[in-house]
């Protein structure tokens, strides 16, 4: 079983325009859907869509639309009552596959009810093998949330507890990235800002230069590192090992939900005993994936195609002087 948190869920709205996006205009969109959203939330749509058992615990009213949602598609959730409605996120995608997002705050949650979460995690966390702490964290909830509960978690769980795995940005991120979670997924952008190495296009057109990035995350306690990094594919890197993953050229239809989708297909191997670069693999190969998707859509396994994926050794570069260059970000945003 594997258990996500994600304390800020929404309901993610695809709006897709038949041309370029022209700021201060009207446009006609073609088409428009709503899934329910949120970084942990796909992830447990992912493995769902795979067979892989998992549950989704979020803040939200049973009545909230992402709960109805959840419950319509059978997708395992334990949602926290707030009573307030839970956001709503807006992509608006482009015919050459830019996607712009648009998210929301979302609702503020006490001390109570943070408490109350953490509360629920920790009784579910018992026996699961992963627990992943996923997205940004509300209004109100400190920087510190994630790094919080993997400390209770250890303390209350020993030995027991599940590993951990963080995907999120900014504070939320930092701070977790302190409290040795075993798997961190940052996109390069991320990774250079919690490195203090490179720039994030710098990092996203030059994978080997992502080892010497993950190494100083590496060095601060964190188990391993998966960065994602747009049509540049993924790289994992491991205390003693780094290895690349690329997917064949291909145009994104919606990236929401691709960094989620590619963690997925990691866990998803990682369940099932395999290898570290095989659970790249199906990371590169999950993520795209949900990138030839519409929306936030996530792919079931046999919608991937991991032999297509090619996985090779890396090194760190430990450059002097590093390389620039820019590359579009395609990674979920
Ligand atoms: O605002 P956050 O929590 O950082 O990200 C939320 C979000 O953009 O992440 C998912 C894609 O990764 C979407 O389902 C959702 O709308």
């Amino acid at each position: 079983m594997i258990v996500t948190l994600t304390p800020n869920p929404s309901l993610d709205r695809t709006i897709e325009l038949a041309g370029p996006i022209e700021r201060g205009e009207v446009q006609r969109a073609v088409a428009a859907h709503s899934e329910p959203g949120g970084k942990g939330v796909n992830i447990c749509r992912a493995l769902e869509a795979s067979g892989i058992s998992s549950l989704a615990i979020l803040p939200g009213d049973a009545d909230d639309p992402v709960l109805l949602a959840l419950t319509s598609q059978s997708i395992p959730h334990l949602g926290l009552p707030i009573g307030a409605p839970l956001r709503s996120n807006v992509a608006i995608t482009e015919p050459d596959g830019t996607t712009t997002k648009l998210n929301e705050p979302g609702p503020v949650l006490s001390l109570a009810q943070q408490d109350a979460l953490v509360e629920l995690v920790l009784e579910q966390s018992v026996g699961a093998s992963w627990l992943v702490l996923a997205g940004s964290v509300p209004p109100g909830v400190p920087d510190d949330f994630y790094a919080r509960i993997i400390g209770e978690l250890r303390t209350r769980l020993g030995s027991h507890a599940p590993k951990v795995a963080v995907d999120s940005s900014g504070g939320p991120l930092a701070a977790a990235a302190l409290a040795h979670p075993d798997l961190l997924k940052p996109n390069g952008e991320e990774l250079a800002e919690l490195s203090g190495l490179f720039d994030g296009d710098t990092l996203e057109a030059n994978p080997d230069l992502v080892v010497d990035a993950a190494r100083v995350l590496i060095a601060g306690g964190v188990g391993a590192v998966l960065a994602t990094l747009g049509a540049k594919g993924a790289v994992l890197v491991t205390a003693a090992e780094s290895w690349l993953a690329t997917t064949p050229p291909m145009l994104a239809v919606s990236t929401v939900g691709a960094g989620d989708s590619a963690l997925a297909g990691y866990l998803l191997q990682s369940n099932l005993g395999a290898s570290a670069p095989d659970c790249l693999r199906q990371a590169a190969a999950h993520g795209a994936a949900a990138a030839s998707l519409p929306g936030s859509t996530v792919p079931a396994l046999h919608q991937t195609n991991p032999s297509a994926v090619t996985v090779t050794d890396l090194a760190p570069v430990l450059a002097s002087e590093p390389v620039l260059a820019t590359h579009p970000k395609e990674d979920d945003q």
